[in-house]
């Protein structure tokens, strides 16, 4: 079997800046990976490669060995930086519409995450909070069987009552042998959620080990090593 995602010496410029720079990386199935680095360090530009939404200056993405395309979007599951769903629409209306859209949506699910919530699916999505609306996208967007799960800052809104009920929300769905890669500045709230991660400094890569080898190389938590390593 295919790594679920590999990154073949992936460069992005914008103008003179490179926005990521030669980065490698191979990710396998079944793990929950922590994308993690300062502020314009090239997160979200590495996610949107992943997910085709802009085109890199040179190197290549694979999903399952293929090209970012109609093919892979069926088995990646997207969480973007900000909201693409119609405001005017009612949450059930989204339902619907995600139904109908991707085969692999599975509305029981969604329902029952949305009712544990607390969200009243009737409601029309301009008038919920924040981070309410956040919380309806990540269920959406967990709510689909995909292999692989890309969420951008998932929880960056949300108040820290309902963050850990949807991090444990994620974890008792989520299909194991699909693979989760979650950009965060919360290291701490997720970090014992995560099997890997990665940290990304100024479009490059690195770090790319897993908690337990930082917690037994380095005797340190994830948290207290990314304040050491990106200290200003
Ligand atoms: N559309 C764009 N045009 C020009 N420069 C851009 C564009 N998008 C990103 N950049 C630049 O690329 C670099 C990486 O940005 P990116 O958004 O990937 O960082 P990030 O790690 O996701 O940051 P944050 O944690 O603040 O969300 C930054 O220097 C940013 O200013």
């Amino acid at each position: 079997m295919k790594p679920i995602l590999e990154c073949q010496g992936l460069t992005k410029k914008y103008g003179n800046i490179y926005a990521l720079s030669n980065l490698s990386l191979t990710l396998e199935r079944g793990q929950i990976v922590g994308l993690l680095g300062l502020n314009g360090s090239g997160k979200t530009t590495l996610i949107k490669l992943i997910n085709g939404l802009i085109t890199s200056t040179a190197g290549q993405v694979l999903i399952n060995g293929m090209l970012p395309g109609a093919d892979t979007k069926k088995l990646v599951s997207y969480l973007p930086e900000r909201s693409y769903l119609n405001d005017h629409m009612k949450v059930e209306e989204i339902l619907s519409y995600f139904s109908d859209f991707y085969e692999n949506f599975n509305v029981v699910h969604a329902r029952a995450m949305l009712s544990d919530l607390d969200i009243d699916t009737h409601a029309r999505l301009r008038t919920l909070s924040k981070g309410t609306k956040e919380k309806v996208q990540l269920v959406l967007v967990m709510s689909r069987d995909a292999e692989l799960f890309i969420l951008d800052e998932p929880i960056g809104g949300v108040d820290p009552a309902a963050r850990d009920y949807i991090l444990q929300t994620i974890l008792t769905n989520y299909n194991e042998n699909a693979t989760i890669l979650l950009s965060t500045h919360l290291i701490t709230d997720i970090e014992n959620m995560l099997d890997r991660v990665l940290f990304i400094q100024k479009g490059q890569l690195v770090l790319n080990a897993t908690v337990d080898e930082i917690r037994t190389a380095k005797r340190e938590s994830v948290d207290s090593l990314f304040r050491e390593v990106f200290k200003c």
